[in-house]
């Protein structure tokens, strides 16, 4: 009997979950089913259900169904042992392996089996990812609870940056402080760009050690990093992923003596943060009073793309502060590659299927080198997980990849699965 892996991506606005057999020996799970609950932060959430190639359900949930993270999850649960095209999943105790997609893992740099001492060392971590860590967390609870069978293993978003050079994740702060509170640069979106950097390296049909790209992660999260032989040498995302590109909800970086002026209780713990999770009034306004949310009233960038282009006011300067913040990571990065850039890559909801926001980008870095083909970018082939979507005689190649959180989990976990596996 193949052993089930139900991998869970527990974004901020939404709860992704993919089912995958495996035959232990081999590194390539099969992809059974994807199910996600979607637009957590923009109510009323949609569950969207795929099995195999067929496309079984999109329907709106009431907030009784779903109004969290961990309730998202227990829905599909249900839904998915319920569902009697997919026989490989008829109970809980059918799921060998459930990984989490655990956004700040600290100094942890592969994934780990998840017992009592790991959820309390990554519970503390939760204040460093308030918008993620103690959303994975309850998941991971859950799964503790409904699918006792099941081995919860954690897969951290920031250990595809472990290889990041000292200059690049070190503050010019006191070094005993940062040491003593382990203050650094982590980055996140670690496990898209793993799989990027290997579904891009394939595509290119170059050994991922000799794979140079510019990788943008846009979604409700949004990060850029920068891919040197196939490892990660910088990007945007810091000590939290509140760094770098705005958000849904989030502001992205902002001058830090700003907070002191935007409210004088900055410093004061945040009365509505979640239960158990210390962060101040300060953080709770940067990462969920912020970003796309503060500027135009809603969190949805495709929503915001066709305001903008219709002329709203709010949603047109919320379009040009995200092209303006991009191109800065995209000519930053491309200086630290050199020059030798294999491909500019567009991943995430947003970068996938915001065909406008890829011409604004690719428009201003012109100058670099990149081009678009404007008939592949309007209408991308949604069949392939990389697509060129460059001009023939541009320098560089411009790519969309469909980025897999889920799949890189199941495969890294199929591959360790006899270390992983908890001990009979
Ligand atoms: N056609 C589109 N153009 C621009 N943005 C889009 C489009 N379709 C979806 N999006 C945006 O993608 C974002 C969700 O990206 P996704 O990576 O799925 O988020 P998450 O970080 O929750 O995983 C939402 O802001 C959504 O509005
Ligand atoms: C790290 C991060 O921002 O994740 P997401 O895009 O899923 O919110
Ligand atoms: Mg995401």
């Amino acid at each position: 009997m193949p052993n089930i892996i139900l991998s869970i991506n527990a974004g901020s606005s939404s709860v992704k979950v993919s089912v995958f057999s495996y035959d232990s020996g081999s590194s390539d799970p099969k992809e059974l089913a994807v199910i996600q609950v979607a637009g957590l932060t923009a109510p009323p959430a949609t569950l969207k259900y795929d099995r195999g190639d067929q496309h079984i359900k999109n329907q709106e949930l009431s907030e009784s169904d779903v109004s969290s993270q961990e309730t998202a999850y227990e829905y599909i649960l249900k839904h998915l042992t319920s569902d009697e095209g997919l026989p490989e999943l008829k109970h809980s105790d059918d799921i060998e392996f459930a990984c989490h997609r655990v956004v700040h893992g600290g100094d942890y740099n592969k994934p780990v089996r998840i017992d009592r001492d790991t959820f309390h060392r990554l519970e503390e971590l939760s204040d460093l990812a308030p918008l993620h860590n103690a959303g994975a967390l309850t998941i991971v609870k859950a799964v503790h609870e409904k699918c006792p069978k099941a081995s919860n293993i954690a897969f951290f978003d920031n250990a595809f940056h472990q290889t990041l050079p000292e200059a690049a994740r070190t503050y010019a702060i006191d070094q005993k402080v940062a040491k003593r509170n382990k203050l650094r640069k982590y980055g996140f979106h670690g496990l898209s760009y793993a799989f990027i950097t290997r579904a891009v390296a394939s595509h290119l049909q170059k050994p991922t050690k000799n794979l140079n790209i510019v990788a943008l992660h846009l979604g409700s999260g949004a990060s850029a990093c920068c891919i040197k032989g196939g490892e990660s040498i910088d990007t945007s995302m810091g000590l939290t992923p509140l760094a770098g590109l705005p958000g849904a909800t989030r502001s992205g970086s902002i001058d830090p003596s700003l907070i002191f002026h935007f409210t004088h209780d900055a410093g004061k713990p945040s009365r509505s943060s979640a239960k158990g999770m210390h962060i101040t009034e300060a953080e709770e306004i940067l990462n969920k009073k912020s970003g796309w949310q503060a500027l135009t009233g809603t969190t949805d960038f495709g929503a915001i793309s066709s305001k903008a282009e219709q002329g709203d006011a709010a949603c047109k300067l919320a379009f040009d502060i995200f092209v303006d913040r991009v191109i800065d990571f995209v000519a930053a990065y491309y200086v630290k590659l050199g020059g030798k850039v294999d491909a500019l890559v567009f991943a995430g909801g947003i970068g996938e299927k915001g065909a406008q926001l890829r011409q604004a980008i690719v428009e201003k870095v012109f100058c670099l080198g990149f081009a678009l083909d404007d008939v592949a970018n309007a209408r991308p082939d949604g069949q392939k997980v990389v697509v060129d979507v460059g001009a023939q005689e541009s320098k560089h190649r411009i790519l969309i990849c469909q980025t897999d959180e889920q799949a890189e989990m199941a495969r890294q976990c199929a591959q360790e699965a006899d270390s992983l596996r908890r001990p009979s």
